[in-house]
């Protein structure tokens, strides 16, 4: 394939758009392929049956800001539910699904590639909507129509119910965890559930898999993201020398990592990491990411319990509201690397 062909699998009838406009700048291109693993560099496997210590999930927080969680409860069918839906919808004419795609009323909903980043466009399909009933009825309906969009939504709404009741039980073991009352966090995140965002990504197989990035480099700035991804590999952590290592696909498990609000909230102790997403030849890969916020005017302020010893600079970060931030963000296009926190760090 020629870097001037058409990418027909991302492209609308109005934007048609050809393999060099995905070609990332060479800084960014990865060295290691979707399926290069190694078994002594990867996240620690934290299972939830066993009353296994939260020491342990804030341990893999603070080395890694990433675990694999195992044991977790959530049912087989619920799972299987919003994985055959979501490539079904996918899997759809591009019309047809492009019947869903973000617009002033739908702000959130399908897009094929973002062209308002420029350069580096991310190499997926993407699909963004809040925790909110109505809204996926709203969406599923668009692109279904009344009568047959019952499968799409069900299986969406069970699906963000099982990860909320999931998302409390991790962030509840990680207050403990830090010495703090389990609900330190929890009691902010069931009065606005809609804060709560969910994106859905499919990378379609990619003819220059080492030129090109599902997604770039990024931290989440969330407060906690549970993320489902098929067996297909492509999600990628920076570790603490700067050095890439792949995640290796398990089974029944979520991997779970703290975003940049958590980071925040306990004063450094876990951490936000960066991460990416390559993609590869032959397969496409479905991920789909779970984001944890709270009430957008809740305040973001580590504990005394958290506090450092330096009397002189015992937060990190300065004060600041969920919606604050998320107005930030919603202002810059794009973040690129960890950079979105940094407007609330405490210089030193
Ligand atoms: O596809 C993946 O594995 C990563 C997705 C991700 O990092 C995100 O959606 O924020
Ligand atoms: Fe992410």
């Amino acid at each position: 394939m020629a870097t001037h062909d058409i990418v027909e699998s991302l492209s609308s009838s109005n934007q048609k758009l050809q393999l060099k406009d995905f070609v990332w700048s060479a800084n960014e291109w990865p060295e290691l392929k979707h399926d290069d693993f190694c078994d002594e560099e990867d996240i620690p496997v934290i299972s939830l049956s066993s009353g296994e210590d939260a020491a342990k999930m804030v341990a893999a927080s603070r080395k890694w800001g990433f675990f694999k969680l195992v044991d977790h409860g959530v049912p087989d069918e619920v799972i299987d539910d919003i994985t055959v839906w979501l490539n079904r919808f996918y899997d759809l004419p591009m019309e047809q699904k492009l019947k869903g795609a973000r617009t002033g009323s739908l702000p959130l909903g399908y897009s094929a590639s973002n062209v308002d980043y420029g350069g580096n466009l991310p190499w997926a399909e993407i699909l963004q909507l809040l925790q909110s009933p109505q809204q996926v009825v709203e969406f599923a309906t668009r692109v279904y129509g009344d009568h047959s969009h019952h499968h799409f939504s069900d299986a969406m709404i069970n699906y963000m119910n099982a990860m909320e009741e999931l998302g409390v039980r991790v962030l509840a073991m990680l207050a403990n965890g830090l010495g703090l009352d389990n609900n330190f966090f929890t009691r902010h995140f069931l009065s606005e559930r809609e804060s709560t965002m969910i994106r859905i990504n499919r990378y379609p197989p990619c003819p220059l898999p080492n030129r090109c990035l599902g997604l770039g480099s990024h931290s989440d700035p969330h407060t906690l993201t549970i993320l489902l991804q098929d067996e297909v590999g492509g999600l990628q952590v920076c570790d603490d020398r700067n050095r890439w290592f792949g995640i290796r696909p398990l089974p029944n498990s979520f991997v779970v990592n703290i975003g940049d609000t958590l980071e925040a909230w306990s004063n450094g102790r876990l951490k936000s990491v960066v991460h990416r997403a390559v993609v590869n030849e032959e397969r496409h890969r479905l991920s789909v990411a779970y984001f944890m916020s709270p009430a957008a005017n809740t305040t973001i302020e580590s504990p005394p319990q958290l506090m450092d010893e330096d009397p002189n600079k015992p937060r990190k970060y300065k004060t600041f509201t969920w919606g604050d931030f998320r107005n930030q963000l919603l202002k810059q296009r794009r973040v690129v690397g960890k950079t979105a926190l940094h407007r609330y760090t405490i210089d030193s």
